[in-house]
């Protein structure tokens, strides 16, 4: 099948991963992707509805390859009155937080053999150090006992009607996580949470429907 996409270069990415990569664009008006296009960059992303089976073949026969499965879930928020218990979190909470993102996200599509073996653990660092800064997702929340984080949960605020869990941890705390992630869009009226995890992520996929999301779509990663 041949396949019609715009190659996008992931600025952010290559920054921070110090790599040359883009991600595939799907439109309507798309031209006709070559090899000779793809092999411009040193990694090429496509994220694919997973019921495109026709696009999965075409991007395999460009010499893609299966990376992840995602599940995508929304949860609508309804007016009960979710109690939360979590703080936001401070500067001060950043060096335990990014250690344990570092730790905890062992299921990542910057995994190797397409990303350095301590990318995947330095990235979702990254990422809620900037949710605590509030310059990726808007804030972060934390669960605490004394003065150990038991668990967190990053949120962003997508428009004016929903908002997206960025990244979510605690082992046996998911349920007042999900809470105080359903508060905070309470509190900023969006009546839409949406959340993402991996295929594989049973534990959370679990958690996430016990809270009351359903799911949306799933998609396949691919990389070149
Ligand atoms: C938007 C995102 O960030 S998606 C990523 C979600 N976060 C993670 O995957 C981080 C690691 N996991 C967790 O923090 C939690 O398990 C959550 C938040 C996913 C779910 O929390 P809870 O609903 O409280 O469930 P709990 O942590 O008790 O896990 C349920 C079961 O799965 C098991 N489990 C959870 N994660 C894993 C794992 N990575 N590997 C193996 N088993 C696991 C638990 O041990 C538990 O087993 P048990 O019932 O036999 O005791
Ligand atoms: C920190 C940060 C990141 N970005 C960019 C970098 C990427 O292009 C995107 C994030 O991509 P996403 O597909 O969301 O990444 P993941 O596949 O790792 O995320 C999923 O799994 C996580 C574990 C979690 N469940 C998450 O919710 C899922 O989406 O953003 C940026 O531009 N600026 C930044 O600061």
């Amino acid at each position: 099948m041949p396949v019609h996409a715009r190659i996008e270069t992931l600025n952010w990415e290559n920054q921070f991963f110090a790599v040359n990569s883009a991600i595939l664009r799907f439109t309507d008006d798309a031209p006709l992707l070559t090899p000779e296009q793809l092999d411009a960059y040193s990694r090429v992303q496509a994220k694919i509805p997973g019921q495109q089976t026709a696009l999965l073949d075409g991007l395999q026969q460009l010499g893609f390859k299966l990376v992840e499965g995602e599940v995508d879930l929304v949860l609508t928020v309804g007016t009960q009155n979710a109690a939360s218990n979590l703080l936001l979190a401070t500067h001060a909470d950043i060096p335990a937080l990014r250690d344990l993102a570092a730790k905890t996200f062992t299921q990542s599509r910057f995994r190797t053999p397409w990303y350095q073996p301590a990318d995947s653990g330095r990235f979702y660092a990254q990422w809620i150090e900037n949710a605590v800064l509030g310059t990726f997702d808007h804030e972060c929340l934390v669960l605490k006992k004394g003065d150990l984080i038991q668990g967190f949960v990053s949120m962003r605020q997508l428009n004016d009607n929903e908002a997206r869990i960025g990244l979510l941890a605690g082992r046996g705390v998911g349920e007042q996580l999900m809470n105080a992630a359903r508060s905070w869009c309470q509190q900023r009226g969006l009546p839409t949470l949406r959340v993402a995890t991996q295929t594989s992520n049973t534990a959370a996929l679990r958690r996430y429907i016990q809270s009351g999301a359903n799911i949306e779509s799933t998609a396949f990663w691919l990389y070149r």
